[in-house]
């Protein structure tokens, strides 16, 4: 394999030859099933998926037929074909490196890009059409005549601070349901509206003009008594990851411009606890913290005193239980309710009459999960439920159920139905074409299920030459931190738009590198795209992001409903793109919110756009496909995903075959020699392409993280209708799922759990299946599968507290399936 390059590519024509399949293992249902199909596939083969015929389409079969559509699984000689390598000219290095002497012992398959592909369920040509009017936008700002910041109770400074120097003319619908209700009373509230509507203001703008009224009269003019920092704490921001808390601080500064003797901080994980402790001594008015840190702060800093504590706001309460803060939350809450309420403040200035009277709580979300109903028994009481429509729906915030906000109505929502094979060239086709004009699309954001898919696409897609750094005249400095996470893109760029520039984020990178590395995104003057985990899906507010593509589907419905949210922020325009599998994932559309239905659309079309022109490889490889004459779309996809299977086994173009290497092969045979048994190695062996063993990496944790979708949504992903062979084609892997490893065969946990304890599980098996936490059974084969994004120290495999947590996120599992890769 990588250490020889050897291909099998035989020449078996278009027939298979394959003797029929004995399936082992599983139980016999599936194996019956697994036998019928490949049965089906062997006696039907023109039923395939043929590219060239255009789309096929038939109508939506029960759930027995669509799994006989499930590609039968295939010898490994099925669709090996060496004419393709005739057909299909190499890259540079296949011919400049000679097939080595020795035998392989991993097995490839080269399979054909469109061969076996199972068919859409989806009637494309019955499908809903995009509409021709985009819909009016559902979170925008109301107008003027409607609704003024003024109007509902906030003072003329800070309203005429928001219209002048923030630019906000009116509020949103949830602003001024909001701002009139926490101004008028001091009941608890569970403020839900959707993505992007505007929900941070809604909240600070009522507090800010509280504290302030301390300091000054209605008609503006100063008081006698003056609050600043040392006048005490009076909220409490809670948010579940750095990164929003960060931005929750960036909009409260801009905020805070109009009443400077207020200050406010952030605590985070990933930050000096000591200068966050000076900074507590100093005096902070309004503090924004993760529940991890905050609740260390209140262990051990003695000058936080939350005596003065009139708000506790919890901003994506239902995404802080779900990461298993449920812990940490009890404890600030408790231990700011325990605390005595002081009336007036050390310098004997009066807080009741114009702060609330009470501890008010507020929760927040634009989606609420089962577990709110948790966390409001925990923090709230007697709240009112605040939504964009209604001021007061529900008295009782207990009584609020599962419920999932619509997406923003401008929102356009599309679907491409892609086979797994196809699914790295329909992605690189999507982004082709997105941005093949210049101004078109300025930022996408696309969404994989765990940061080491991220890792892998982010390395497959970029320029292997490193971004142009400014010149030393320049006056923007070189970001030592962004250094492995921005780089100019490959592949999708076009003589239009020659500089893409891609960025990576997960909740493995280190605190700087994730903070440089939105920045560069929300700063990024040229065309860009955010590779990420669900760590962005929550509260990220970068407004130019014009396109989000889930190239894994959400864990659960919430969760999609706050990535899409990324886009059409405010009632700006935005598209939203999900990829799905054909069969049972096609389902899920059934059960997503949207304004308008959701427009299914075939990869084909996808593919015939992008590949109309050539492809622009990175630096070191040679498209030498484009010298042969008459390029169809589906050859040059054919001859992509060729160059990036290849890309993979050989070495990185100008790398030397690796000194390590050398020397122990050296080793090796002056060991045998000794014995007199071997001679002296032949060749040398050339290095490992690094993005082989990512890829990998990549594949073993895309698989495991699909096991963990939700249980209530598992009839779309079910793990047992996937195919991983040709799953692993997704990630230009030649090798079969099975010399992957990892745990990725499909129905071994049975025997594995009672041989070996399970410790060579099955990703289908979930590792729930094996009577073990799924958490664990994906912990163990991946790098870093876990994504919190949230404090440093958090899910630490040392961290006795991380692991207490953990704990508490596997209780949740029992309720919400969704596994760490779920975490944003
Ligand atoms: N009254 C307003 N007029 C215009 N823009 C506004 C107004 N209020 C907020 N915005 C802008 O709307 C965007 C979204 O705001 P915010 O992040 O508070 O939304 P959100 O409802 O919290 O979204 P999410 O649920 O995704 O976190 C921000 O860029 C903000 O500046």
């Amino acid at each position: 394999m990588a250490d020889d390059g050897m291909l099998l590519n035989f020449e078996l024509g278009d027939a298979p030859i394959k003797a029929p399949v004995k399936f082992k293992g599983g139980r016999w249902r599936d194996r019956l099933k697994a036998q019928r199909s490949a049965k089906q596939a062997l006696q039907n083969p023109q039923s395939q998926h043929n590219p060239q015929n255009g789309v096929s389409s038939v109508s939506l079969p029960s759930i027995e037929n669509r799994e006989l559509n499930r590609p039968g699984k295939r010898s490994r000689t099925e669709d090996c074909d060496s004419s393709r390598q005739a057909k299909i000219p190499k890259t540079t290095h296949d011919t400049a490196k000679p097939a080595p002497a020795h035998p392989v012992k991993t097995s490839h398959i080269t399979s054909r890009l469109f061969s076996s592909l199972p068919a859409p369920v989806t009637d494309f040509e019955h499908a809903p059409e995009e509409p021709s009017e985009p819909l009016k936008p559902s979170n925008a700002p109301l107008s003027e005549e409607a609704a003024s910041f003024h109007n509902l109770g906030l003072s003329r400074r800070l309203a005429q601070h928001l219209t002048t120097k923030l630019e906000l003319k009116a509020p949103t619908a949830i602003q001024k349901n909001t701002i009139s209700q926490l101004i008028r009373e001091d009941s608890d509230a569970f403020l839900q509206a959707e993505t992007g509507s505007g929900k941070t203001l809604a909240y600070l703008l009522p507090i800010v003009h509280r504290i302030m009224s301390l300091s000054l009269n209605e008609d503006g003019t100063p008081k006698q008594t003056k609050v600043h920092r040392n006048s005490g704490l009076f909220a409490i921001i809670l948010a579940p990851t750095r990164e929003l808390c960060k931005q929750i601080a960036v909009v409260l500064e801009k905020v805070l411009r109009c009443a400077p003797w207020l200050v406010c901080t952030t605590v985070h994980g990933g930050e000096s606890k000591k200068s966050e402790k000076a900074r507590i001594r100093k005096g902070v008015n309004i503090l924004i913290a993760t529940p991890g840190r905050l609740a260390d702060h209140l262990d051990n800093t003695k000058t936080l005193n939350v005596g003065t504590v009139r708000w506790l706001v919890l901003d994506e309460g239902d995404r802080m239980m779900e990461m298993g803060f449920e812990e940490d939350l009890r404890t600030i809450v408790n231990k700011i309710r325990a605390g005595k309420l002081e009336k007036q403040n050390a310098e004997g200035v009066m807080l009741d009459g114009i702060l609330p009277s009470r501890r008010v709580t507020i929760l927040c979300s634009a989606t609420m999960k089962m577990n709110v109903q948790k966390l409001g028994e925990i923090s709230l009481e007697d709240a009112i439920h605040i939504t964009a429509t209604k001021a007061e729906l529900e008295k009782d915030a207990g009584l609020v159920n599962e419920s999932v906000f619509a997406a923003p109505a401008q929102l356009k929502q599309s679907s491409i139905i892609v086979p797994a094979k196809l699914r790295l060239v329909t992605l690189i086709a999507l982004l082709k074409s997105t941005f093949a004009r210049k101004g078109s699309v300025m930022k996408a954001i696309i969404f994989i299920s765990c940061a080491d898919s991220v890792d892998y696409h982010f390395d497959l897609l970029k320029e292997t030459k490193p971004l142009e750094q400014p010149s030393s005249s320049s006056p923007v400095k070189p970001n030592p931190h962004t250094e492995h996470t921005v780089a100019p893109a490959a592949y999708i760029t076009s003589p239009a738009n020659p500089r893409i520039i891609l960025h990576k984020l997960h909740g493995s990178l280190a605190q700087p590198v994730r903070s440089a590395t939105l920045q560069s995104f929300t700063k990024c003057k040229d065309p860009a795209i955010l590779v990420t985990t669900d760590i962005a899906s929550r509260g990220l507010d970068v407004p130019a992001v014009d396109l989000v593509i889930e190239y894994d589907p959400a864990f659960a419905v919430p969760d999609h409903v706050h990535r899409i949210g990324r886009t059409a922020r405010a009632g700006r325009p935005g598209k939203a793109v999900l990829f799905l599998l054909p069969g049972c994932e096609e389902g899920y559309l059934s059960i997503l919110p949207a304004a308008t239905p959701i427009t299914p659309q075939h990869y084909e079309s996808i593919l015939q756009k992008a590949f109309f022109t050539s492809v622009n490889l990175p630096s070191g490889y040679i498209n030498t496909a484009e010298e042969t004459q008459k390029q169809t779309w589906a050859t040059r996809a054919e001859a992509l995903q060729l160059h990036l299977e290849q890309r993979l086994l050989n070495p990185p173009p100008g790398s030397e075959p690796s000194a390590e290497d050398d020397e122990e092969d050296e080793d090796v045979s002056k060991s045998k020699n000794k014995k007199g048994k071997a001679k002296k190695a032949k060749y040398q062996r050339p290095k490992e392409n690094p993005l082989l063993e990512s890829a990998r990496q990549a594949f073993r944790s895309h698989i495991r993280a699909y096991a963990t979708h939700i249980k209530e949504e598992r009839i779309y992903f079910d793990i047992t209708q996937l195919h991983l062979g040709h799953m692993a084609k997704a990630f230009a892997l030649r090798e079969t799922p099975g010399g992957i490893g990892g745990g990725v065969a499909r129905r071994v946990q049975k025997s594995t759990s009672k041989k070996s304890g399970g410790s060579t599980s099955a990703a289908g098996g979930t590792g729930e299946k094996n009577g073990e936490q799924p958490a664990k059974a994906a912990k163990r084969g991946s790098k870093k599968p876990i994504d919190d994004g949230s404090d440093d120290e958090k899910f630490g495999v040392v961290d006795e507290d991380a692991a207490r947590r953990m704990r508490e996120k596997m209780k949740m599992l029992s309720m919400n399936t969704a596994s760490e890769f779920n975490l944003g």
